[in-house]
């Protein structure tokens, strides 16, 4: 089958060189697109890569009918309708490594401009002047440089700024004080680190809680003649409380990379002598680049292989040690949630899932999901995959539980599942035997022995005599052949159950005559 990829920004030719190579993708380059342009391209792509440019909108998703992936070639993915994406089961990945490098470099480059007046002098002497006296800078050097965000650029930074023999001070709610002693910079809450620094970079994504994160009230909180950098997002510095602070002389000045709306042009900001401007070029190297596409380029090759990507943004992403522990489980589980969601007609309101023995010690979040896909499946088909089943099954209020034992009831790993009803529970447990594979070996309160594949018949009867000859012979008639079959019992002339493996599917329907049956009370089809 061929996957349409549509590249909507530039990315290297160097770094997209894994999708020219593979046989399942046809690539279309289509960049600066107009809006209308892009609606019209996107009916039926397959995945669209972008960089920070190309708006992918809710409209823009809605409009991609067949959309199964979009990737990032870069870190930030503010310009993707992520929820959008995530509501139409479309994975999302992005590259968040490749540019770190280059971001930090960008930054530092910022910062050192910004201190000796560089663009400003080089302007000057451009247009004819050898003006010695009006570029008089600081020197980095023991001044203090407060990072806001110490992920992976904001620790590169740091690092860097140490080598100029920086103070660094830093925020992050991820930062310890431990963490900063290690790093030998200085830790403190935000406004610790407005007083404290006469350079401050910020290093965060923008998000609702950054967002104007350096506004009005936080310049006032500064030293006067603080200079500001941002090589992350447009918006996390508030441009008309900057553009304030420069001209009341709070601000010394400030380099920015990224605004609020790029392309950022005609602005007040950069008309202002203290303002140097980039138009978005932290990541904007040779290597950069050809590392990020390679890192996307790789994700999409994965996907549509059918193989796990490596940075997805709206899937929790595991490692590939824990992936290799929990895979031969994914099918497993989701085997489980199939089996249940078919032994009820009500609506399912909650989902627990108990992970025994060696599952115990593993990320379950993957095999949750993988559950939840499969009983899902039953009302929405192909509507639910990895990335939605999360999201789907909140919009539809099913609460969905995971608890972790040690106790495996002599198996070396367990996991049962349990689906409850406004009326009534049922559960299911599964374990994978060593080289054997996966097992159903309990279903309510029955002990089965059951490979969890192809077309089964679920009956509940009477145990009596002439039960499982009435339905055997009854199915022989239909020229329903069976495979396999287990029974089990709560007690002797009590409750009991029968799991047919079938060679073919039959419509649920089909089997309506065998509930007409002495002693049977119950028929289910699943399809595995
Ligand atoms: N200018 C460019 O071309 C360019 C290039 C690459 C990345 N970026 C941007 O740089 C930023 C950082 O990228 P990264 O790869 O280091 O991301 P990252 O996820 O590694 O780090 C972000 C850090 O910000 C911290 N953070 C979140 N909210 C915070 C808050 N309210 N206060 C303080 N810290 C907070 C997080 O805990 C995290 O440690 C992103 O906005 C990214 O989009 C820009
Ligand atoms: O978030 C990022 O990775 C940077 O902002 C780079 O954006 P770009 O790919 O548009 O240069």
């Amino acid at each position: 089958m061929m996957f349409k990829i549509l590249v909507s920004d530039p990315l290297s030719e160097e770094g997209i060189q894994p999708l020219r190579q593979a046989d399942n993708l046809e690539i279309i380059l289509a960049t600066e697109l107009s809006h209308e342009a892009l609606l019209e391209i996107v009916k039926d792509v397959d995945a669209i890569l972008v960089r920070s440019q190309t708006q992918v909108t809710r409209e823009v998703i809605e409009a991609a009918m067949q959309l199964k992936m979009i990737g990032r070639a870069g870190v930030g993915v503010d310009n993707i309708d992520l929820e959008a994406a995530t509501e139409h089961g479309i994975i999302v990945v992005n590259a968040p490594d490749g540019n770190t490098n280059s971001a930090a470099e960008h930054t530092i480059a910022m910062m050192t401009a910004l201190a000796r007046k560089i663009p400003q002098a080089f302007n000057s002497l451009k247009i004819g002047h050898w003006d010695r006296k009006s570029f008089i800078g600081v020197e980095l050097k023991n001044k203090t440089l407060g990072v806001i965000g110490l992920g992976r650029i904001g620790a590169e930074v740091t690092a860097r700024a140490k080598g100029q023999r920086m103070n660094v001070i830093a925020y992050d709610p991820f930062l310890t004080e431990e963490k900063a002693k290690k790093m030998g910079i200085g830790f403190g809450t935000i406004d610790d680190v407005l007083k404290a620094a006469d350079f401050i970079t910020v290093h965060t994504p923008l998000l609702k809680e950054t967002r104007h994160l350096l506004n009005k009230e936080a310049f006032e909180k500064m030293k006067d003649g603080v200079q500001i950098i941002n090589c992350a997002r447009g918006g996390i510095i508030d441009e008309d409380a900057l553009y304030n602070a420069i001209v009341s002389g709070k601000v010394a000045g400030a380099a920015l990379d990224v605004f609020e709306t790029e392309p950022f042009v005609g602005h007040p900001l950069l008309d202002l002598p203290e303002v140097i401007a980039t138009p978005h070029l932290g990541a904007s190297t040779k290597e950069a680049q050809e590392s990020v596409a390679v890192d996307v380029s790789m994700d999409v090759v994965n996907f549509f292989n059918g193989e796990a990507v490596r940075n997805p943004v709206n899937l929790p992403s595991v490692s590939k040690e824990v992936l290799a522990k929990i895979a031969p489980f994914l099918n497993l589980a989701e085997k489980l949630g199939t089996f249940l969601s078919r032994l009820t007609d009500e609506t399912i309101v909650g989902v627990t899932i108990h992970y025994a023995g060696e599952l115990a010690d593993y990320d379950v979040r993957a095999l949750t999901r993988n559950t939840v896909k499969g009983i899902l499946k039953r009302n929405l088909g192909d509507h639910v995959n990895d990335v939605n089943a999360k999201f789907l099954a909140e919009r539809f209020e099913i609460k969905v539980e995971e608890h972790k034992t040690t106790t495996t009831k002599g198996f070396l790993n367990l996991m049962t599942v349990e689906v409850r009803t406004a009326v009534a529970s049922h559960r299911v447990s599964g374990t994978l035997l060593n080289g054997l594979g996966p097992r159903i070996v309990k279903v309510d309160d029955y002990v089965v022995d059951v490979v969890p594949e192809g077309h089964l018949l679920f009956i509940k009867h009477k145990d009596q005599p002439g039960a499982i000859g009435r339905v055997g012979t009854l199915l022989a008639a239909k020229n329903i052949n069976i495979a396999t079959m287990q029974v089990g019992r709560s007690e002797v002339g009590g409750n009991a159950i029968m799991m047919l493996t079938i060679d073919n599917h039959v419509a649920q329907n089909e089997t309506n005559d065998l509930t007409d049956l002495v002693d049977i009370y119950e028929v289910r089809v699943i399809d595995l």
